[in-house]
């Protein structure tokens, strides 16, 4: 890692809100999987930390275990994981359990899995799901409060809110996946880690999409963890990237440096599998010449 280039970049960033220290997860089959190697990343306050590597590399893997939603055979094995809160506490992430933990979750950190829009529940329409969001960790809420502030999120991600009596199979791809993302923000959590949240949607919309995430992290100021093989869209839409190869993050860096002035020699060779960085791309980059062109 360029640690000059890092120490510039790190400094115009805000508070971390999200510290991973040489975090290691193992598969416990046999034989073992070290899916995730020592791993360390920071996120910081508001800002979209890409997440790019080939696929394999322990992408989704690293995105659980930040978020603590690995299962068997899933083990973390080594490191630490906080949250740094914004009433200023400091939260163990590795060691909650029990209600803490289920209070942690979706409050604080937030998660949009690879082909998420898959799973809303099929044979209940989307009221009913954003309802049972509130119901489970916002029980004092009374029933007028739940159906106003689904039908707020479903306006926000770009759905109108006469869709809270559709049922997923009358919605679209992007609509579903828009909705994932409202039941995501539901909680008004300080992260949100997004795992491939528009691979299986056409171009178009996940362009649309995408662009909604960065006015609603712009409205909202939540930070992001995106993973994606996408790495120009990581390029494009990214504050900084972290690489990842065989389980270990080999750079981390502002995506301009990444981009301009990759490190590792894996980065350049990633960099170069992509003929589209050399193309015409670029309508979504927030720096330099192109600034704002992600309104
Ligand atoms: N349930 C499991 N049991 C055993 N090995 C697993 C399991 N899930 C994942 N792995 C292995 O762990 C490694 C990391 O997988 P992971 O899904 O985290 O990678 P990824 O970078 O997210 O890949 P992709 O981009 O294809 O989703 C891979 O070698 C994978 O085969």
């Amino acid at each position: 890692m360029n640690a000059d280039a890092n120490a510039v970049s790190t400094a115009a960033l805000g508070e971390p809100v999200l510290t991973a220290r040489n975090l290691s997860i193992e598969y416990e089959v046999d034989p073992p999987v070290k899916a995730v190697r020592g791993a360390s990343i920071t996120l910081h306050r508001g800002e979209i930390l890409g997440l790019a590597g080939e696929s394999g590399c322990g992408k989704t893997t690293l995105a659980y275990g930040l978020n603590r939603l690995l299962k068997a055979p899933a083990l973390m094995t080594g490191g630490e994981v906080v949250f740094h809160d914004a009433s200023g506490d400091d939260i163990d992430v590795v060691g909650l359990d029990g209600e803490a933990l289920r209070r942690f979750r979706w409050n604080k950190v937030s998660m949009v899995f690879q082909g998420s829009m898959n799973s809303l529940n099929p044979v209940m329409n989307v009221r009913k799901q954003l309802h049972d969001v509130f119901t489970t960790h916002r029980p004092g809420m009374k029933r007028a409060e739940r159906e106003a502030r689904s039908a707020e999120l479903l306006t926000l991600v770009g759905v109108d809110p006469t869709r809270l009596s559709s049922f997923p199979h009358e919605l679209s791809g992007g609509m579903r996946q828009r909705v994932m993302i409202a039941m995501a923000l539901a909680l008004d959590p300080q992260v949100m880690i997004m795992d491939e949240p528009t691979t299986a949607l056409d171009v178009v919309v996940q362009r649309g999409i995408i662009r909604e995430i960065m006015r609603l992290r712009e409205r909202l100021g939540f930070a992001v963890v995106f993973i994606t093989h996408d790495l120009p869209l990581l390029i494009e839409i990214s504050d900084r990237i972290a690489i990842m190869l065989d389980g270990e993050i080999i750079e981390q860096g502002d995506a301009e440096q990444i981009y301009r002035a990759p490190g590792h020699p894996y980065t350049r060779r990633l960099l170069s599998s992509f003929p589209s960085l050399r193309g015409d791309r670029g309508d979504f980059i927030r720096t330099g010449a192109a600034a704002g062109g992600a309104a």
